[in-house]
């Protein structure tokens, strides 16, 4: 790439347009600025690329382009009509929407190759609209990768796609009774093979000789038992007991008005052995009372997590020894009410068994949780907690009896067996446990054992129970990390909260509290963690939430800072189509790779939108390198088959999906919580109908996300509306093809008329707003108010390399000078975009439209990322506007507003000390490290 000297001019080469047919020439992995592919294949961007692909001059000025920007506004205007739906019997009409497993009649000539030199044919007359081929997305044999849970446990813990999730109703409840009618050997059995020696639940079925839902259902009965007595269950340390839970979600119900402050102090009056209780936890009981979950523990996947990381090792099945006598899938079953009854301590006389059983049949799941709870955990006695719960205490009784049975399936040391371990054992166990992140049980015994030759044996569940016993207090001393200090982030509300002098915990990968600095001794006390876990900021720093990057072309970055000369479509030919064809080279994949990643990490950018390019291994290696270094990101492998060079293209539909296909595979494989597949037609010119109604098709199938380009230029514009005659517009492109979802991405969005705005927002789509491209190859000026005001989500790309910064806080300055030169267009009254605005499109994101609801993320991740609040991810950064050598003055009057201010109109990365991903501390300026 050409690093100094100015960018060629329009002279060097010849420009498409002029260029007449010729042979293209392969490009030479190197510098394609300095090279520029000879452009015989540019003219496939035909009649209508000719006549509308006309540079703009230099002189066709941001004044008349923003003249050009469509003035009409919703505001004051009757609502436009919904945009039609997407039949198939319109006429005109896009080809019909494909179905998964159609096997279509082959595309007509000019969708299938429109790649000659000749003008491109149109698709199909608008009296018969083509039908488009379409590549079937037919299910691959063989194992389908398992997909992730939304903590990043496997999901086929709780479903398998060969063994559709059992569903309530009757098929749940035939796997009930089946469920019960096992005997206790056979669940303990299926416990240990799934649980210790990490069979799924199709092996043991099938080595059990059982269905596999009757599997499932007696692990998800484990697990959800498993959370009852877990107090501990999300690594937090829980102290409030189910009656005090109760007590405080009563007491917030007495009256509207009543404050937090006033919960507490009553409280702690009618506890005073409790001694502190922060208000996060008085927050999230009353959360979890809105929410009726009082009573039942949260989701355990913080405790499931040692087990879980036994996926991790899938061993080759073996079979299990059994019992004389015991043949697999030969039990003894064993009558549930029968056994129920037997087992029964004292009951009250007066009630039959049967009316006792169908009694404790009837209660919740919630009211037999909190039976446990208060009688295990509380140590309750049934009286009392038949008279707390006014329930009789035959019914006590029994659920109490039925929870030791299955009880003593799964933990034979539990419930008052002799203690055969010392403290000191229990400590070294602990201690075993913590010294390695992901230690087995196995591996912990084994260790113990060594080391305690005395020992005869230790049972794992044993094991398990210290386990779980600890697990709370290592994870708040060792793993909490707390910040003092002064914190920004937006809210639907308001674009710039600024909360100084908070303490903020942050637990695994989570906000776990965020509350003032006076309630730092409360949180110490509730949480154990200690001075050495807490960073307290200095005067000159803030944190603030990573930067989110909506679209940015990774494969572009040798690009990054060269060759603007070129408007568009003749940029694409020129520069960047060469640059990307070397990303068949997976080392140049890997360099160039590595260091985009970086370069946005240092930068703050802690979530991506990536496109890679045609090559499947490249765009592997893209996921790759994202994982390994810690970055939340989507990847997209780019699709493009048609209107580009011949060295770089797909070859055809089956091949595009098929490598699509593969190449989420793999990245689900990944099973990162953080790194996920989106689907990427480059944009409608380079994909005909039958390729991206195939892509819409697998994106639906995966559930991905989807992102493309669209209204970028108005050449471009003319183009699509030539290459898709039959189309409302080009925003409609897509719609038929069923790439619009509120997982949809979509760059640029400059020339879009009302109906297509209302199409997107109808949609959900949301929008990357890329100012420095917009100016840089002078494609527009956006006008984000009209796009926000019209209840779109709107979040910033820096489209490196069409944009010359892969830095997000230049995509902030750049969309409020965009803003600003509208707004000298404009009436007096355009609202432009203040700094607060642009704030928060580069981190939540904006929508003003009440459609949504909520302040959506483009990313559609706003659940999990974007601000502070709590339970979202830990996704941050922490800034210092005094940092050493950085471009910030900072004077003794700067309020800590101006220096928030400063760092996003002067600040750079040197401003940026530490960057959290997830809870991870993956950059540290103090070393220059990526982590
Ligand atoms: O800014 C852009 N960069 C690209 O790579 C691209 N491809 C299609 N349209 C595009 N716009």
């Amino acid at each position: 790439m050409s690093s100094g000297g100015e960018p060629p001019t329009s002279q060097a080469f010849t420009p498409f347009w002029i260029a007449g047919p010729g042979s293209p020439t392969a490009p030479v992995v190197g510098n394609p600025v300095a090279n520029p592919v000879p452009t015989s294949d540019l003219g496939t961007l035909g009649a209508a690329g000719v006549a509308n692909a006309v540079p703009p001059t230099m002189s066709q000025d941001i004044t008349t382009m923003a003249n050009a920007v469509p003035h009409d506004d919703f505001n004051g205007l009757p609502e436009p009509p919904p945009p039609p739906p997407q039949t198939q019997d319109q006429q005109p009409g896009p080809p019909d929407p494909p179905t998964l497993v159609e096997a279509a009649p082959p595309p007509p000539p000019a969708a299938q190759e429109a790649t000659s030199l000749e003008p491109p044919q149109v698709s199909a007359p608008p009296s018969a609209p083509t039908p488009a081929e379409v590549v079937a997305v037919v299910e691959q044999p063989g194992p389908a990768p398992a997909p992730t849970c939304s903590s990043g446990a496997p999901a086929k813990f709780f479903h398998t796609p060969s063994a559709p999730e059992v569903k309530e109703g009757v098929v749940e409840k035939k796997v009930k009774v089946q469920r019960r009618r096992l005997s206790p050997s056979h669940r303990e059995m299926i416990i240990d093979l799934v649980f210790n020696e990490k069979k799924t639940s199709r092996e043991v079925a099938r080595y059990m000789g059982l269905p596999q839902s009757t599997v499932m259902s007696v692990v998800q009965v484990f697990k959800k038992e498993h959370r009852i007595h877990k107090k501990t269950a999300t690594g937090r340390k829980r102290r409030l007991t189910t009656a005090q839970e109760f007590q405080l979600f009563e007491m917030s119900q007495e009256r509207d008005n009543i404050s937090v402050d006033e919960i507490r102090t009553r409280f702690l009056q009618q506890f005073p052995e409790f001694g502190h209780i922060s208000k996060t936890t008085i927050y999230r009981t009353l959360e979890r009372g809105k929410k009726g979950l009082i009573g039942m523990d949260p989701p355990p996947e913080r405790y499931l997590e040692p087990i879980e990381r036994f996926w991790g090792f899938k061993k080759k099945m073996k079979p299990k020894k059994v019992g004389a006598g015991e043949q697999p899938g030969n039990h003894s079953l064993l009558e549930p009410s029968v056994s129920i009854m037997e087992e029964t301590g004292p009951i009250e006389t007066g009630n039959s068994e049967k009316d006792i059983s169908r009694q404790r049949r009837s209660l919740s799941i919630a009211e037999r949780e909190m039976i446990i709870s208060l009688f295990f955990n509380e140590n309750r006695t049934i009286r009392e907690v038949a008279d707390f719960m006014h329930l009789a205490k035959s019914t006590v009784s029994s659920v109490v009896q039925v929870f030791k049975k299955e009880h003593r399936i799964q933990r034979k040391t539990s419930t008052g067996r002799k203690k055969k371990l010392s403290d000191e054992h229990e400590q070294m166990i602990m201690d075993i446990l913590s010294q390695k992140e992901d230690i087995t049980i196995e591996e912990t015994r084994n260790r113990f054992l060594s080391l305690n030759p005395e020992v005869p044996n230790i049972s794992k569940s044993t094991i398990y129970r210290i386990m779980e016993n600890c697990q709370s207090k290592l994870r708040a001393r060792s793993d909490m990390e707390v910040f003092v200090g002064a914190f920004v982030h937006s809210t639907e509300e308001n674009p710039i909260v600024i909360l100084p002098g908070m303490v903020m915990g942050v637990l695994n990968t989570k906000i776990e509290f965020m509350e003032s600095i006076e309630e730092l001794d409360h949180l110490k006390a509730e949480y154990g963690f200690t001075d050495s876990n807490i960073h307290y900021m200095t005067p000159g720093q803030f944190m603030m939430p990573g930067l989110v990057d909506t679209h940015i072309h990774a494969s572009q970055f040798p690009n990054n800072g060269v060759a603007m000369d070129l408007p568009l479509l003749e940029w694409l030919q020129t520069y960047t189509f060469p640059t990307e064809a070397n990303f068949s080279d997976t080392l140049f994949a890997r360099e160039v790779y590595s260091k985009v990643v970086e370069r946005l990490l240092r930068n703050g950018t802690t979530t991506a939108a990536y496109f890679g390019t045609i090559h499947l291994e490249g765009s592997k290696i893209l996921a790759d390198v994202v994982h390994d270094k810690g970055q939340r990101a989507l990847i997209g492998k780019v699709n493009m088959m048609r209107n580009c060079p011949e060295y770089y293209r797909e070859l055809s539909v089956q091949e595009s999906i098929r490598d699509t296909e593969e190449f989420i595979r793999y990245v689900k494989t990944i099973q990162s919580p953080l790194v996920h597949p989106v689907v990427t037609p480059r944009f409608a010119p380079t994909c005909p109908e039958d390729q991206l109604a195939s892509l819409g098709q697998l994106a639906a199938k995966y559930g991905c996300h989807i992102q493309s380009h669209l209204g970028e230029t108005q050449p471009e514009c003319n183009w699509v509306k030539e290459l898709f005659p039959w189309a409302k517009s080009y925003t409609d492109v897509y719609d038929s093809m069923r790439l619009l979802s509120e997982k949809s991405v979509m760059a640029h969005c400059i020339w879009l008329g009302d109906e297509e705005i209302y199409t997107l927002r109808e949609r959900g789509v949301g929008v990357s707003h890329c100012p420095n491209s917009n100016l840089s190859i002078r494609s527009g000026l956006c006008d984000v108010r009209r796009l926000i005001s019209h209840g779109l989500k709107v979040g910033l790309g820096t489209d490196c390399s069409g944009g010359y910064s892969a830095s997000m806080l230049d995509a902030i300055r750049q969309s409020l000078q965009v803003s600003n030169v509208l707004a000298l267009e404009r009436d007096q009254d355009y609202q432009r975009l203040t700094y607060k605005e642009a704030f928060r499109l580069a981190t939540l994101g904006g929508a003003k439209g009440r459609t949504l609801g909520v302040n959506q993320l483009v990313l559609n991740m706003e659940d999990r990322i974007g601000n502070f609040e709590i339970d979202k991810e830990f996704d941050a950064l922490l800034i210092d506007v005094t940092a050493p050598g950085s471009a910030i003055d900072i004077f003794s009057k700067d309020t800590i507003e101006d220096k928030i201010q400063k760092f996003i109109y002067t600040g750079d990365d040197r401003n940026i000390a530490r960057v959290y991903v997830a809870g991870h501390r993956i950059l540290d300026l103090h070393n220059r490290n990526i982590h």
